[in-house]
């Protein structure tokens, strides 16, 4: 794979020329043109000169997004929903640049082309769409790797219908998995790059082969990787961002963290930051500041892509992360010890507070013209409490599978042409807290007030 298995030392700056300019890349690589950019990387398309195979080039400007998505798809190699990564570039004072196979379209355009079709996506469809990114997401979660960034635009698809995971930039390994006991797992080992590539690194850890490797009862071992690559996530909280003690004078300065929190200096603190992940696929515990939740964040993602393949609208569309709240409060209910146990100990609890709702508008009204079956579904991954949401597994029993209109074959499936048409809106930045709210209830008026975590902020 690699030519070089060493993992460049971690730099606070790395930047490096055009990828153009790289011959490591361009003696075997022939780029195409641009395809994408995101907040860390460059994705550009190319064919390999030796066998004029299509890949994809991603040039990734940070060092600990690139370890991230390296780690990741090393891990899920075999996994057929998931990206394959084909080999990397990796050397000091150079960006990390992955090959990875090509994929021509992403389920955002399969979306949107589904609206404009008449009767829109069939149910065969919808349903062969799903199983796709549950077999990918019960991969990553058999592996104990959370994704944290699951959205329509992160999950590709071939030319011939298949769909696969991608964009592991802000996934984590979690030190243990929930999967109950007995469960049994699927166990991927390193390959002999990448061991050599993280003994450089991580001396620690040389010589345990698999030491990540789920064991016979699913529960994964300590993770040394993990603890060396933490961020100060305790520290970039949405919430804490405009909470801490420093920010008593200026309320919006924190904020800045906010568009900068995958940059911060690693610690051993061992927390996650509740700051992952596109907004309107945002599990309500991260906007609550949760840095000790686990692979559920995945599972409330799911459900709002699940809910926009049948009704073809982002399902919490929010402006501003109190606005994604304010919507998902106004369907679900009110957060309160009975709706969600335990709650009110979540770090932001209580450091926000929403008008009572006497009549929540219930996930149905999200979902017209859709059965009860498919409502159940979003039903079990759209609740507030983590750990009754539905496994990626145990969903891909559901009957809804196996009932009439049964999912359809790959070779049936429409896949459009990519555009660049996609949404802007989900896009984070910079002082989005205090964002205009879209909702329907609007923030008529906001109490800001001292309290014992700091200050409460109240909307009515
Ligand atoms: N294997 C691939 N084949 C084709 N296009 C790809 C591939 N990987 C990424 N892209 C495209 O490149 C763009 C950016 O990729 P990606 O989302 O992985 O980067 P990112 O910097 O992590 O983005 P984000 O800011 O969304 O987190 C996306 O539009 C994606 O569709």
């Amino acid at each position: 794979m690699n030519s070089s298995p060493e993992v460049p030392a971690r730099q606070s700056h790395v930047r490096s020329w055009s990828i153009h300019g790289r011959e490591e890349i361009t003696a075997r690589y022939e780029i195409l043109n641009t395809i994408g950019s995101g907040a860390y990387s460059d994705v550009y398309r190319a064919r390999r000169l030796s066998d004029d195979l299509p890949v994809a080039l991603k040039e990734i400007h940070d060092y600990q997004s690139a370890l991230r998505e390296i780690e990741a798809l090393q891990l899920l190699r075999h996994v057929p929903n998931v990206v394959h990564l084909i080999e990397y570039f990796w050397q000091e004072d150079e960006d990390a640049v992955l090959v990875l196979e090509f994929l021509a379209s992403d389920l955002a355009s399969i979306i949107s082309s589904g609206k404009k079709r008449e009767g829109g996506l069939q149910v065969g469809e919808i349903k062969r769409w799903m199983m796709q990114v549950l077999q990918g997401l019960d991969a990553c979660h058999q592996n104990g790797i959370v994704h944290r960034d699951l959205k329509p635009l992160n999950l590709l698809v071939s030319a011939d219908g298949a769909l696969k995971l991608a964009d592991f930039g802000q996934s984590r390994i979690l030190q243990d998995t929930r999967y109950t006991p007995g469960e049994k797992s699927t166990t991927y080992t390193f390959s002999d790059e990448w061991m050599a590539l993280k003994n450089s690194q991580w001396p620690e850890a040389a010589g345990n082969q698999d030491y990540r490797a789920v064991s016979e009862d699913g529960i994964k071992d300590k993770d040394p990787i993990d603890e060396n690559v933490s961020s100060k996530d305790g520290e970039t909280s949405c919430v804490a961002t405009c909470c801490t003690t420093d920010v008593d004078d200026d309320i919006f300065k924190g904020q800045e963290i906010y568009g900068s929190y995958e940059s911060k200096e690693i610690d051993d603190s061992g927390e996650l930051t509740s700051c992952v992940g596109t907004r309107w696929f945002r599990a309500p515990e991260l906007l609550y500041g949760s840095t000790s939740y686990g692979h559920e964040i995945d599972l409330w993602s799911l459900g709002c892509i699940f809910a926009e393949l049948l009704n073809p609208e982002p399902l919490f569309p929010g402006t501003s992360d109190i606005d994604q709240l304010s919507k998902i409060i106004n369907t679900l209910g009110d957060v309160t010890e009975a709706t969600w146990p335990g709650c009110s100990k979540l770090p932001d609890y209580g450091k926000i507070s929403f008008k009572p709702i006497e009549n929540p508008h219930g996930l149905e009204t999200h979902l017209p013209n859709r059965t009860t079956m498919e409502v159940n579904i979003i039903k079990k991954l759209i609740c507030y409490n983590p750990i009754d949401r539905v496994s990626a597994k145990q969903l891909l029993q559901d009957m809804y599978f196996t009932e009439d209109p049964l999912p359809v074959p790959l070779a049936e499936l429409n896949v459009p042409i990519k555009t660049n048409d996609h949404r802007d809106g989900e896009e984070d930045s910079v002082g989005d807290w205090f964002g205009e709210s879209d909702s329907d209830e609007g923030f008529a008026k906001m109490d800001f007030s001292e309290n014992e975590k700091g200050y409460s902020i109240k909307f009515s």
